[in-house]
């Protein structure tokens, strides 16, 4: 593919780990194309995730607070293409855009960080997160557990953790060694703690129409983490779509087929609707059917959490 004449700016938020994941996304571009580095210019566009800091993200508007800005950007020309953490890119896009690649994916558990493992907790702990997923499942192995809002970027909330603000936190290990912090926390198997859908995949939006840089995104698409993560995502659709509850799926592949494991959990942690099967790459409707299957098996509380 030629070189373009002019560079190409990619469109992301300012925190340390976006930044991070924009230079991995370059730098996939590059090697694939032996560009020489003035090839792709960083365009920041501030978002209003990162401007409100003190309310939990469900709370004032999901998780289009994180992309809107973006959209915007790309809908006007100001940026070639989007450069996201998939985990929190909306469920449904405009039709204008679409997500035209992802990188690798990378570790998709999450960290427990302040103590070696749940039980070595003390007794009645404070857990720090603003996750609904993290805090029900949270309560589901602890349910002395106290939970806390803790947000804003990785290293924020580690240094609210350090002054004494919860015993533990979670975060996502993808995040953590993106940002060379391998050796923070311990690994929770995802069998234990289900991650989010999405979690620990990038990826990368660019408009509909334009179909020159689809094509070129397309160059460093990682087709295994694409497939896993719309199973996911669709398994979200099922859902209803744009909900701010506690929520995980994880797809993996398995002999070619993806092995797709999703769990709805109340908030307390005293209920959970878990379901796993295997599905063809690509059999998002069978994604999707499992996602409403879980509401068909909640108890009507449960349910009530998807209906608002
Ligand atoms: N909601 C914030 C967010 N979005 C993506 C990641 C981590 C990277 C990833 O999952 O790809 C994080 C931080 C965290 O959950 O610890």
């Amino acid at each position: 593919m030629q070189k373009p004449f002019r560079p190409l700016r990619l469109g992301t938020r300012g925190s340390p780990l976006a930044l991070a994941q924009a230079h991995m996304t370059i730098a996939a571009l590059r090697a694939r194309h032996g560009w020489d580095e003035g090839a792709v210019e960083i365009v920041v566009v501030q978002t209003s995730g990162d401007r409100i800091q003190d309310r939990a993200l469900a709370e004032i508007g999901g998780k289009a607070l994180w992309t809107k800005e973006l959209d915007r950007a790309l809908l006007e020309g100001e940026i070639d293409f989007a450069v996201h953490s998939m985990k929190d890119v909306e469920t449904i896009r405009p039709a204008e855009i679409r997500i035209a690649a992802m990188l690798p994916r990378a570790d998709v558990r999450d960290r427990l960080v302040g103590a070696a493992s749940f039980d070595a907790l003390p007794e009645k702990p404070v857990v720090g997160t603003s996750s609904p997923r993290r805090a029900a499942q949270v309560k589901r192995l602890r349910p002395d557990a106290g939970v806390v809002l803790f947000r804003g970027n990785v290293a924020t909330r580690l240094a609210k953790l350090e002054k004494g603000e919860a015993h533990a936190t979670l975060l996502a290990a993808a995040g953590l060694d993106r940002l060379g912090q391998s050796d923070v926390g311990v690994a929770i198997p995802a069998e234990v703690m289900l991650p989010a859908p999405s979690q620990g995949a990038v990826g990368i939006e660019t408009l509909s129409g334009n179909g020159a840089m689809l094509d070129l995104l397309a160059t460093i698409n990682d087709a295994d983490t694409f497939d896993c993560v719309m199973a996911e995502r669709a398994v979200l659709v099922g859902l209803g779509g744009t909900c701010h509850s506690p929520i995980a799926a994880l797809g993996r592949l398995e002999e070619g087929r993806i092995y797709l494991r999703a769990e709805i959990i109340s908030p307390d942690g005293q209920e959970t609707i878990g379901d796993s099967l295997r599905i063809e790459r690509n059999d998002v409707a069978t994604a999707e059917a499992m996602g409403r299957g879980l509401l068909e098996w909640a108890s009507p509380a449960l349910r009530a959490l998807f209906e608002a």
